[in-house]
């Protein structure tokens, strides 16, 4: 009975292949089928060497020594050329399997809300697993060597075994009793038994340098994300390029990371090369000793006459395989066990609920029938003690226009990321039509969204790729969204219009743009998605004043027809909303139109358009009431 150990690691291995026979199909068979070849390679010299010998100690028929001489480099080239054949064709399928795995990896972040990409058990969890298959090889990559290397130690140890067993068993009936004791069933028995025992040391050393070098790279996970983030993401990051040079961060970041990252790291190094070290020594002295026995054993049988001399070699040849076959095989046994340390760790992530994609129904609205409610939602961002949200209540009615406004850190953004599950409510519950919005079906839901996020990222493709988020567009809806944000004269001045690239990172004739020109395209893609629901989050930070009046001026437009919802800290440009959210420490304190609020002197939105317009007000040197600031001015405000 297979005991539960083995089962569990059975069940490992086997959902591991049916992940690599679904990204890669063909590779463990083609992987498998050249071990065989490989495995049978070395013996078709072992053998032949040995009928070459005898026909040459014995009949040397030349017809005959030329035959096996064919034969045996005939086989073996054969043999070679069509494991270097499959080689090339497994080298494709290991590529293939890699690029694929990254995209299964990512389709699984992308999957997750941001509660679980941010909770750092999480992130260590992918650290691990990264930091396994890169700097140990260990997991789903390592299943295919692991399996090859059982194979071909199996297919070499049946072959030895067969070549090998006439010699070992080999007995003549000589009455000296040296000769006797050489021939003897014991003496076999002997020379089993101690190649047993140094496999046996071999297979219990590499699991102790398997699972300490596990634990050495579990402990270092961290300090390679960090090397990772510093150096190959933060640094390299064009944006982040700024603040290093202003601020001088290089000596902080290149302190801490030798502290936190580097050092750690080459410890952890060099410890596993000591780990290895030890290993292959032992191994060595192992293997040398195998040897000795073996030439004694094949000598003294030779010597006693009971093997040929074509025997002696190719005897000698298979056991000493055998040996180093059946370690091979052992330790590769033992590796593809400690292998699911790494498996269980891949599994474990694999496995994490994938929230975003348990909705299933398929949400289709038109423009009028929207009605977004939030019920008493409150949140907490993954180890934060702090409600960004708390109790929040509201309803958004379709085509209706509203503005969110509040201090820094109130809560507004956080809002919309719920809303655009992003997150998940702590508690309480958002209905779209009546139904939580957790029962849509995700990429359904999202498509009913256009939303603008402060820190919107565009991509180093073409403009028209970048507005219409695909790689074939509508040139003419690409112009009008262009237009629509206001940078459809500056695209039309560019060499290559639409198909102009966005940065130089991959084109040398990319453009780099300012951050208001990004932003007036980040406009142009929510333009272009043309969603029924549009979200804009501080819309026009960057945009200089003049761009700014004609946004708005075409905000209308824009919009049209749709349900919006607005942030803003310019809140002159909230005024043509219908109703005005005032958040203050995660609540919605305040809800009106915006001169309803202005009547409210002790309320927050007084506090804030007074802040504001006294800026304006002491520059003016203007004493009016703001209660009385007509239109035009408050336009400037
Ligand atoms: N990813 C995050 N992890 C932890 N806390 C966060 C995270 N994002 C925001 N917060 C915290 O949540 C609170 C609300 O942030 P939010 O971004 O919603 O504010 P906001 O009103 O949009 O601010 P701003 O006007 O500055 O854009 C803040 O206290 C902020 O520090």
């Amino acid at each position: 009975m297979i005991n539960k150990s083995i089962k569990k690691d059975l069940k490992l291995i086997k959902r591991g292949c049916s992940i690599i026979r679904q990204l890669s199909p063909g590779q463990i068979e083609l992987s498998l089928f050249k071990s065989v070849l490989n495995a049978l390679i070395p013996y078709i010299s072992i053998y032949m060497l040995a009928v070459i010998i005898d026909e040459l100690t014995q009949n040397r028929n030349t017809t005959l020594l030329a035959v096996y001489v064919g034969v045996t480099c005939g086989g073996t080239l054969l043999l070679m050329v069509l494991s270097n054949l499959i080689s090339k064709k497994v080298a494709i399928k290991e590529g293939m399997f890699e690029a694929r795995f990254e995209n299964y990896m990512n389709d699984k972040k992308l999957s997750m809300n941001f509660s679980q990409l941010e909770d750092p058990n999480i992130t260590q969890l992918r650290e691990k697993i990264i930091a396994g298959m890169f700097a140990t090889d260990g997991g789903i990559t390592a299943i295919v060597g692991r399996l090859t290397s059982i194979v071909e130690g199996l297919v070499s140890v049946i072959i030895a075994i067969i070549i090998s067993y006439g010699a070992i068993m080999a007995t003549d009936s000589t009455d000296s009793q040296v000769i006797s004791v050489v021939n003897s069933g014991w003496f076999s028995l002997l020379l089993i038994l101690a190649i047993v025992i140094c496999i046996f040391i071999t297979v219990k050393n590499s699991k102790k340098v398997d699972k300490k070098v596990f634990e050495l790279y579990q402990d270092g996970a961290t300090n390679n994300g960090y090397i990772e983030y510093y150096h190959y993401i933060y640094l390299e990051d064009d944006h982040a390029g700024k603040d290093v040079r202003i601020y001088d961060q290089k000596k902080l970041i290149i302190d801490e990371v030798l502290k936190k990252g580097r050092l750690p790291w080459l410890k952890i190094v060099n410890g596993t090369y000591r780990l290895h070290q030890q290993y292959f020594s032992v191994n060595l002295v192992i293997s040398v000793f195998i040897g000795g026995l073996v030439y004694i054993f094949v000598g003294l049988k030779a010597l006693a006459g009971t093997i040929s001399l074509g025997a002696v070699t190719k005897t000698y040849a298979a056991i000493a395989k055998l040996a180093v076959a059946i370690a091979e095989l052992s330790v590769s046994i033992s590796q593809i066990r400690s292998n699911n340390n790494y498996l269980e760790l891949l599994f474990t992530y694999l496995d994490l609920p994938v929230e975003l994609n348990e909705g299933k129904e398929i949400l289709t609205v038109n423009n009028d029938e929207w009605e977004i409610e939030f019920h008493n939602v409150s949140f907490r961002y993954p180890s934060s003690e702090k409600y960004a949200l708390k109790n929040i209540s509201m309803k958004i009615s379709s085509n209706s226009r509203t503005a969110i406004v509040g201090m820094n850190g109130s809560g507004k953004t956080t809002m919309i990321k719920l809303l655009c599950r992003l997150y998940s409510p702590e508690s309480g519950y958002i209905t779209l039509n009546g139904k939580d919005i957790k029962e849509y079906d995700y990429d359904a839901y999202l498509n009913n969204f256009s939303v603008v996020f402060q820190d919107f990222q565009l991509l180093s493709f073409s403009i028209g790729q970048n507005v219409a988020a695909s790689k074939e567009y509508d040139e003419n809806r690409v112009w009008s969204a262009l237009e629509m944000a206001g940078i459809d004269d500056r695209v039309r001045t560019l060499p290559l219009n639409l198909e102009q690239s966005l940065y130089k990172r991959f084109e040398e004739n990319g453009i780099d743009i300012s951050g208001g020109e990004a932003q007036k395209i980040a406009l142009a893609r929510a333009v272009y998605k043309n969603a029924p629901f549009v979200i804009l989050d501080e819309p026009t930070a960057a945009l200089d004043p003049i761009s700014e009046a004609e946004v708005y001026s075409k905000f209308n437009n824009m919009v049209g027809n749709k349900t919006a919802l607005f942030i803003s800290h310019r809140l002159s440009s909230c005024r043509f909303c219908d109703t005005i959210m005032v958040f203050d420490e995660g609540q919605i304190i305040q809800i009106g139109t915006h001169t309803e609020l202005l009547t409210n002197l002790e309320g927050k939105y007084y506090e804030l358009w007074n802040a504001q317009a006294q800026y304006y007000q002491n520059k003016q040197e203007d004493s009016t009431d703001l209660n009385h600031i007509d239109d035009n001015e408050y336009s400037n405000i």
